[in-house]
């Protein structure tokens, strides 16, 4: 097998949203997606389909390839092979419409208003939002503290903020609470859970099983860079098909 390269995509050459199509984003048909480095497969033939709306979460072993997935679905990596299509519409015009959190919140190095602001005046978004936005991730008080003071909990929440600032059609999470305390988890998932009654479509990557029951629509469980089931929650829970989904929830060593 030859090596792809692992190729990311420079911010510049991301379009704004002014250029996107306004035709819905979903569904995202994935297919055929493959990626390897030093001749081995990180992602090896995904085949996927998310319909609009809920939420559908990823699992997972460590390096199954799901964060690879994620930035592949969301522009940000660019596939070896295979292709990612938003309803007909090139992944690379999609990404301004969606929005990624990532377990450490990448934030800039001003206040924590300032940091909704700018991604409201980049995004060219009404700035009289950003305290209604503050107040939904219990940060309006620190308004004006700088963000670098924040602890991690209240750094992710005011990187939400930021993901929401751009009225995503779609939000991905990358474990964006594997380091929270349970009462921030609680509070992060609250916030996911409303923007997903409003309509956004999210995509959240966990190993926390429990989250994953109380979050997910459907599973999509990764295998050794493969799709090995994706099923309703009410299904993948009771009666994961495969026995490498079977061992991970039972809490075994998956290879
Ligand atoms: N840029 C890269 N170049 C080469 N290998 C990479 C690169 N990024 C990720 N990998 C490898 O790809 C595999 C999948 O990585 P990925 O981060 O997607 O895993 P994951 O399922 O998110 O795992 P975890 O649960 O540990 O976060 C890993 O073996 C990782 O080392």
């Amino acid at each position: 097998m030859s090596d792809l390269p692992i190729t990311s995509v420079p911010p510049m050459a991301r379009p704004r949203d002014e250029a996107a199509p306004k035709r819905p984003l979903l569904p995202l048909r994935v297919s055929g997606l493959r990626l390897t480095a030093d001749g081995t497969a990180l992602l090896d033939g995904v085949e996927l389909t998310l319909a609009p709306g809920g939420c559908t979460v990823i699992m997972g072993p460590n390096g199954a390839g799901k964060s690879l997935l994620l930035k592949m679905m969301h522009g940000l990596l660019v596939p070896g092979a295979g292709d990612v299509s938003w309803n007909g519409i090139p992944a690379a015009q999609a990404t301004a419409r969606q929005a990624l959190v990532f377990q450490k919140p990448v934030l800039l190095r001003r206040s924590v208003a300032a940091n909704v602001d700018f991604v409201l005046k980049s995004r060219g978004r009404d700035r009289s939002r950003r305290d209604a936005l503050l107040r939904e991730v219990g940060l309006l008080h620190k308004a004006r503290q700088p963000a670098r003071l924040l602890s991690g909990g209240e750094a992710q929440r005011l990187a939400l903020a930021r993901a929401l600032a751009t009225d995503p059609e779609v939000l991905f999470l990358d474990e964006a609470t594997a380091s929270l305390d349970p009462a921030s988890v609680l509070v992060i998932e609250r916030i996911v859970a409303a923007a997903r009654d409003c309509g956004t479509r999210i995509v959240f990557v966990t190993h926390d099983v429990g989250q994953a029951r109380r979050m997910a629509d459907e599973v999509v469980f990764l295998h050794r860079g493969r799709v090995a089931e994706h099923s309703p929650a009410d299904v993948f829970f009771p009666e994961p098909r495969s026995q490498a989904a079977r061992d991970y929830l039972a809490g075994r060593i998956v290879l």
